[in-house]
């Protein structure tokens, strides 16, 4: 009975936050010790609040964005015209619409009822502990496992996600079979930056969630460009994604107001493996890019 395990998960005594900070074997435990309970309490919960939670699917996403990529997907010879709508905004890095902002409400109203259920979510510690976010992908414990949801984050992985790297970035091909994702939350006093880094993936798409009148100063996230070794600092617009290789060095500044809400989603290779870099971009027919990796998906988690 899901009813019954919805009720069981949100019993469970958390791991404290000191807990989570210091990497205590106990919290590892217990998100894996609960992996099917928490699940089975996602679908539950999802079941009990159909009448009221947002429907997730493609007409939340950038209109031009959408018959692009549906375009290609029905003809990949058209791809072109998705590439047309990325700028390259830094050395390698592209920027594009792609949540609808005028939709967004629907998305970041589903996620406002995530949070109010009560059941626990595994918060994202890649390089900082980041309260208020999520870990979004099946191989992560303590994910957001909501079946709705799943299907939606899925959507944008294998649509949209996997054929516009592949596009921006022919090498990664064979290093984007695996999907990984989280979300981020920044406020000041709270979360508020994250240090130079470079990610554990092929590419990284990062899609800002913040609705038109969610306005926030400071929060830019700096690029490295290697051909001045300076940091090119850009700023997220409601609904607006950009999308790099892993291997970029980038870092978030501090948010010195508002809030700014992120999905970040990851592509790699079976086990983690990323191409060697620099490697060559290698030119790929149109069709191999408009197509699903046909493998399962593993297990390994990077954090
Ligand atoms: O602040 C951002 O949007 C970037 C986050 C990021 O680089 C990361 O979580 O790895
Ligand atoms: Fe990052």
């Amino acid at each position: 009975m899901q009813t019954n395990q919805l009720n069981q998960a949100r019993n469970l005594d958390l791991p404290s936050r000191e807990a989570m900070l210091h990497r205590a074997p106990s919290v590892q435990q217990f998100w894996t010790n609960h992996y099917d309970l928490l699940s089975d309490a996602w679908k539950g919960w999802e079941v009990s609040n159909s009448d009221t939670l947002a429907t997730l699917d493609s007409s939340l996403l950038d209109k031009r964005l959408r018959d692009a990529v549906e375009h290609a997907w029905a003809d990949p010879s058209k791809e072109l015209a998705v590439q047309d709508l990325m700028q390259e905004v830094a050395p390698d890095v592209f920027e594009f619409q792609f949540f609808d902002p005028q939709r967004l409400a629907d998305l970041r109203g589903y996620l406002e009822q995530v949070w109010e259920a009560q059941i626990p979510l595994r918060p994202p510690y890649g390089i900082v502990l980041n309260r208020r976010g999520a870990m979004l992908d099946s191989r992560s414990e303590g994910y957001l496992a909501a079946p709705s949801f799943q299907a939606f984050y899925r959507q944008i992985l294998d649509r949209y996600m996997r054929p516009i790297a592949r596009l921006l970035f022919p090498e990664i091909v064979g290093y984007d079979t695996q999907t990984f994702g989280f979300s981020i939350h920044y406020k000041p006093n709270t979360d508020t930056s994250i240090r130079p880094h470079t990610d554990a993936s092929a590419v990284t798409l990062n899609i800002n969630l913040n609705l038109p009148d969610e306005s926030f100063t400071g929060s830019n996230v700096d690029f490295y460009d290697p051909s001045t070794g300076k940091m090119i600092g850009l700023a997220f617009k409601p609904g607006s994604a950009m999308i790099h290789r892993g291997n970029v060095v980038h870092a978030a500044q501090p948010i010195t107001s508002g809030e700014r809400t992120n999905f970040v989603l990851w592509l790699y290779g079976d086990y983690g493996r990323m191409p060697m870099q620099g490697s060559k971009r290698v030119a790929i027919d149109a069709k191999q890019r408009w197509a699903v990796p046909t493998g399962a998906l593993d297990e390994f988690a990077p954090f």
